[in-house]
């Protein structure tokens, strides 16, 4: 049974899926959804899913953001990295990328429903609860890696590392 981060072999971490997530931040705002489906389906968090084969994490993130949002980004770079360990031996390896703008019009899917949030003031009551953690250092534009152990959609425990 995990409880900390401690109790995970990191070394030898095979996580069960490769995720993303992207950010597109402007003028003071950052673009999140209203997840309506899937793993996190009633959270808000950032457009993203699973790796497909043959994919980089970032033509992943930019895939999905055109899937969810009907958005393509631009100005696209790495911001981090995440590591959920959840206690039912789900395990998720996340990156994360921000972007400064779009071409399209951000637009609801089945999946997704836009929301625009001042960076001052976010949600983090309807987020994941690891996000309140690394969302000052992603929006500070410091790289981040976070481990992070979940019991369902609680977290644990948590250790956070900056370039
Ligand atoms: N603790 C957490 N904090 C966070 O901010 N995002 C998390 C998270 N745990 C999972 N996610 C995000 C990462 C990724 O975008 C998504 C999980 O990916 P999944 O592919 O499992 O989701 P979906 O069911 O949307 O899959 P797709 O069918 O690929 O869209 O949830």
């Amino acid at each position: 049974m995990y409880k900390t981060v401690d109790d995970v072999n990191w070394e030898n971490w095979d996580p069960v899926v490769t995720a993303t997530l992207m950010f597109v931040i402007r003028d003071g705002r950052i673009l999140l959804i209203h997840k309506k489906r899937g793993f996190g389906k009633g959270k808000i968090n950032g457009p993203g899913g699973k790796l497909e084969s043959g994919e980089t994490p970032l033509e992943c993130a930019i895939r999905e953001t055109q899937e969810e949002l009907c958005i393509t980004p631009t100005g696209v770079e790495f911001a981090g990295e995440l590591h959920f360990q959840f206690t039912d031996n789900n395990s998720i390896h996340g990156y994360v990328y921000t972007a400064t703008g779009y071409e399209g019009e951000p637009t609801e899917t089945d999946e997704a429903d836009p929301i625009w949030c001042s960076i001052d003031e976010l949600p983090f009551d309807r987020m994941w609860e690891d996000d309140h953690i690394w969302f000052p250092h992603m929006l500070e534009g410091r790289h981040f890696s976070g481990r992070f152990i979940f019991d369902n959609d609680r977290m644990l425990d948590a250790v956070i590392e900056l370039d």
